[in-house]
């Protein structure tokens, strides 16, 4: 079970001496996350979550995923940013993109509140019809608007199907301990409860009942994703010449001192999407203040080659690539050559398809390095459950690294509330009333 990083491709943009400057920040960063004396140090719960779960809850979240899965059909997953991307990562890369297609003996699931949009909302609606399904709202805070607003539909549509009383066999609320509108809503109506520890924040927090609940439910071996993520949280205590997650964060805030303010996460696996999407949130949030940091991207190869391969090799030099090299496909599919060969593809075959996906690595880490775009390489043998609670640590101790190191509070999102308190205010929520005229003015 491993995650190496491979620098092979960086020789030419970045070099010994640079790394040896940066070094000492790194170390200093690491000092102060394991000294909890740094920036934001009240939401450092996720640092040792991977040991210190709380086992008697974890056990719950088994239990709770068993009846899930003998119950429902449907398991609808209400949450929005840190509070649905982890758990719906998990479940695409574990098992796959299609999870909701493919030949299974778990739950479909949905993700809902996580948008305003109500065609989507309708279409989720419309397809719970028939069928028997349980809901797993999700909220930190228990008063973000957008999962609040889908769990009160959701809410009426459990009651309306089974009744105040089953209501609460089919209901499970992931929150504070204590506080917020969903914690006293869900004691008020006997729901089973989950915690978010005060010092875990929402996009350090898959490896809570946030994530763990709705992947236990898809049938993924969540002892083992946390077994990888100890593995993770051991490995990357090491000190620095010994530490590929140091050694990441230390490459990123050199490549961005020198320009390159775009990273781009790569993978050939169209399962890695939503784990994309998750590291967007955790970096975006993590190092985007203070005018500063890197804006985190993605894309998945070779699909986006044919549509942003264009810019990456030829347009404005701003980037740099992350590739996440996933050794090992879950299946492999073996090309048979073709007597007639009228397409002329059987220099491609008698070999299986990963083989040429490979190639297409080799020949994109060449081309776009050529083309001025560092590639840096983490290595990831297989998508296991191990292997994928490896990286998830690995991400996320990299970016409160590299956020100490950038010289920003990785642990908190101020920037998130403007669009909030406008929309409050133009929707009259109680309590913003002074602004809606102002901000009506402005819309013309
Ligand atoms: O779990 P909550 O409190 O509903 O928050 C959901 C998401 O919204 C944010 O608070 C931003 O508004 C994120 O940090 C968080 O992951």
């Amino acid at each position: 079970m491993s995650l190496k990083l491979n620098t092979k491709y960086l020789k030419d943009f970045v070099n010994e001496d640079e790394i040896a400057g940066i070094k000492a920040q790194v170390e200093a960063a690491a000092q102060s996350l394991h000294s909890k004396n740094g920036l934001g140090n009240d939401f450092l719960g996720w640092v040792e979550l991977p040991t210190a779960y709380d086992k008697e809850e974890f056990a719950r979240i088994k239990a709770a995923a068993e009846r899930i899965k003998a119950n429902s059909d449907i398991l609808i997953v209400i949450g929005i940013g840190g509070s649905y991307l982890g758990a719906r990562a998990a479940i695409e890369l574990l098992k796959s993109p299609l999870y909701n297609n493919i030949k299974k003996d778990t739950p479909d699931i949905y993700y809902v509140g996580n948008s305003i949009n109500p065609a989507y909302l309708n279409e989720i609606i419309s397809l719970c019809d028939g069928k028997d399904f349980s809901v797993n709202v999700i909220s930190k805070s228990g008063t973000t608007t957008e999962p609040a607003l889908a769990f009160r539909i959701f809410k009426k549509m459990v009651e309306d199907k089974y009744g105040k009383e089953e209501a609460k066999n089919r209901i499970f609320a992931t929150t504070d301990k204590a506080r917020g509108t969903l914690k006293n809503l869900s004691d008020a109506e006997g729901y089973e409860t989950f915690v978010i520890p005060d010092d875990v924040g929402g996009r350090f927090s898959v490896l809570t009942a946030v994530g763990l609940l709705p992947i236990a439910v898809a049938g993924c071996d969540i002892d083992a994703l946390m077994k990888g993520a100890a593995k993770a949280q051991a490995d990357f205590e090491a000190d620095f010449d010994n530490n590929d997650c140091y050694k990441y964060a230390a490459l990123r805030n050199i490549l961005y001192r020198k320009g390159k303010s775009v990273e781009m996460l790569v993978s050939y696996d169209p399962s890695f999407v939503m784990m994309s999407e998750w590291y967007k949130q955790l970096f975006g949030e993590s190092e985007g203040k203070d005018n500063k940091g890197i804006f985190p991207s993605a894309a998945v190869f070779s699909t986006d080659l044919h549509s942003m391969g264009q810019y990456i090799q030829d347009g404005a030099r701003i980037l740099f690539e992350t590739v996440v090299d996933i050794k090992k496909p879950k299946t492999d599919l073996f090309l048979e050559p073709d007597a007639e060969n009228l397409d002329g593809l059987n220099f491609l075959t008698n070999q299986n398809m990963s083989v040429v996906n490979r190639k297409a690595f080799e020949g994109t880490v060449l081309a776009h390095t050529e083309g001025g775009v560092p590639n840096i390489i983490l290595e990831l043998d297989d998508t296991t459950e191990e292997n994928v609670g490896y990286m998830i640590y690995f991400f996320e101790k990299a970016c409160a690294i590299s956020g100490y190191v950038l010289g920003v509070n990785p642990f908190n999102q101020p920037g998130v509330e403007s669009y909030k308190s406008n929309m409050f205010a133009l929707l009259g929520k109680p309590g913003y009333e002074g602004a809606k005229a102002a901000l009506e003015a402005k819309l013309g």
